[in-house]
């Protein structure tokens, strides 16, 4: 079993609730309020900012170029299409995109923090690998539904789902995989401690978002 297959197996429940949750089931079946949608847009693009600032820390912190370039790549995503997929849907449900943070919110901006000023590969891959493969692993079976949905929605799957966005996980888990061969006892600790507390804070965030963030009109 693979290092990201075994940290995954030792945190199944959190994994399966983030994974199969309400909030992306309403999102994909187009049943959703514009009021959830809306809540959950505010909170995570305050997510992005810390997410670009980890991802580019990783980058930086790869062993080699062959390591550091798909990472680059994916940071061209999340700064381009990801970020005006943001923008645009914020304005066509007529919201501002600056809200107060939640608390689920600031948990995970805590969590991206310190995996970035920790200055080491494998804490920044952990928290990384959790946010993209449990994005991936939810809305994967969800594919074929975007097209007929609202963009807002349509579009988020799209942006998690498919050949590239896979391609993106395997590289991500591939650098966590490489780097958890190289570790003592103790930072495979810190590793599977980190791992396990991004999926509980992806789980919270998600159940937050179901139960209703307030949203900044
Ligand atoms: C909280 C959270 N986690 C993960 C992702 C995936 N990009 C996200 N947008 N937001």
């Amino acid at each position: 079993m693979s290092a990201t297959d075994h940290l995954k197996s030792l945190v199944a429940e959190d994994w399966h609730a983030a994974t199969h949750h309400a909030f992306t089931n309403a999102l994909a079946d187009g049943t959703l309020s514009r009021d959830k949608m809306a809540g959950y847009l505010q909170q995570d693009y305050q997510f992005i900012e810390g997410f670009v600032r980890l991802l580019a820390s990783a980058v930086a912190h790869a062993p080699s170029l062959a390591d550091a370039v798909p990472g680059a790549q994916f940071l061209g995503l999340i700064c381009g299409p990801e970020n005006t997929y943001f923008l645009r849907s914020m304005e066509a449900l007529e919201l501002p995109s600056a809200a107060p943070a939640a608390p689920e919110t600031v948990a995970f901006q805590q969590l991206m923090d310190q995996a970035r000023r920790s200055g080491r590969y494998e804490i920044m891959l952990s928290v990384l690998v959790v946010a993209e493969w449990i994005y991936l692993d939810w809305a994967s079976p969800f594919e074929d539904r975007a097209e007929g949905l609202p963009f807002w929605l349509g579009e988020w799957i799209t942006l998690h789902s498919g050949d590239g966005f896979t391609q993106v996980v395997a590289y991500l888990r591939g650098q966590l995989d490489q780097a958890w061969d190289t570790l003592d006892d103790a930072a495979r600790a810190d590793v599977t401690g980190t791992f396990a507390q991004a999926v509980r804070l992806e789980r919270a965030f998600f159940d937050a978002s179901w139960a209703g963030f307030t949203v900044e009109k």
